[in-house]
């Protein structure tokens, strides 16, 4: 089924909204297949935003992305990049949906607490650089009381 890669940025970490947003993704029914705390340094950061590389915002992103732990996610369900994109809301916080997760607790776009993958294509990718380790694999018994 589709995956998708979603982190949880260091502002999000330091201002304790992980377990709220682990529990959006759960309710919303989707499964959880990886799950780590970790800090990364500046190359990693370079790779992951290097569609970014050249954006005048580019190295404050990098700062901003190494400034502290972030959790890495695999989130696996049934249109799960673009049904996250819209839990996440629009990349301006300004923009975003009230009852989005940016939405609700995000104002600076340089501070917008969660990433998520853009496509089934970046999933892949994204989770590939993420999770080299491979990912945990298990069948959710809610699966027939969330799909038809
Ligand atoms: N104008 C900007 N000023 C500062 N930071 C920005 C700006 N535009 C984007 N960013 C940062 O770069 C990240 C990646 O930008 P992108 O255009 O890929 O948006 P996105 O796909 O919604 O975000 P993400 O990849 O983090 O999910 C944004 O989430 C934000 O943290």
């Amino acid at each position: 089924m589709e995956q998708s890669f979603i982190m949880i940025k260091p502002d999000g970490v330091q201002r304790g909204l992980v377990g709220e947003i682990i529990s959006r993704f759960e309710k919303k029914g989707f499964s959880l297949r990886g799950l780590k705390l970790m800090s990364v340094d500046r190359a990693f950061a370079e790779n992951h935003y290097s569609d970014l590389a050249g954006m005048p915002f580019f190295n404050g992103l990098i700062e901003y992305i190494i400034s502290g732990p972030v959790v890495a996610m695999i989130w696996e369900g049934k249109n799960v990049v673009a049904t996250g994109r819209k839990i996440i809301g629009a990349t301006k916080p300004v923009d975003s949906d009230v009852g989005t997760i940016r939405g609700d607790y995000a104002i600076d776009v340089g501070r917008n607490i969660i990433h998520g993958s853009d496509s089934v294509e970046s999933a892949r990718k994204e989770i590939a650089l993420w999770f080299p380790e491979g990912q945990v694999y298990w069948h959710s018994n809610l699966h027939p009381w969330i799909y038809e």
